[in-house]
């Protein structure tokens, strides 16, 4: 991981206004860093970062994808796979089942078997987002999967 990191952001619309005042409470240190967000998250962080940064002029890296239940958890976990994202901010809900579930399941599955880096309440975002990692280089230790990849299958 490069010292500028690629992080993701998705909220359930429960956990919506949650991650969005994480997100104004953290908004300098979130612009460091390249930021990708399922479609209606990623609509709220950027009017949240746009209001916050205001006159600092800082540039903001943002890219929205499909909003989660029409595929863009789908397409985050693709990036995950294609080793595209470095860290996962998502505050799902549960309380509620969502229409999208298995994707949501999906994605969480991914992001663990790439050992990404996971918050999926804001007490651990906190602890992600002030690790003196989040600015440093880090090489995450990979699990060898090459014994399944090889594995004898007739
Ligand atoms: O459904 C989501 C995550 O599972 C989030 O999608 P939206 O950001 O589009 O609401």
């Amino acid at each position: 991981m490069n010292k500028y990191k690629t992080i993701a952001l998705v909220a359930h619309d429960n956990r919506k206004r949650d991650l969005v005042e994480w997100v104004e409470w953290n908004w300098a240190k979130l612009l460091k860093h390249k930021l990708i967000c399922t479609g209606t998250t990623g609509r709220l962080v950027e009017e949240a970062l746009t209001k916050m940064n205001n006159d600092a002029g800082n540039h903001l890296q943002l890219t929205r994808l499909k909003s989660g239940p029409l595929g863009g958890d789908q397409q985050l976990g693709a990036l995950i796979a294609e080793g595209k994202i470095d860290i996962l901010i998502f505050f799902w809900d549960p309380m509620q089942a969502q229409p999208h579930d298995v994707d949501v399941k999906a994605l969480l599955r991914i992001a663990t078997v790439y050992n990404i880096p996971t918050a999926t309440n804001r007490s651990t975002a906190d602890f992600l987002i002030s690790s003196p990692l989040i600015e440093q280089e880090y090489a995450p230790k990979l699990k060898d999967y090459s014994q399944y990849i090889n594995r004898d299958v007739y």
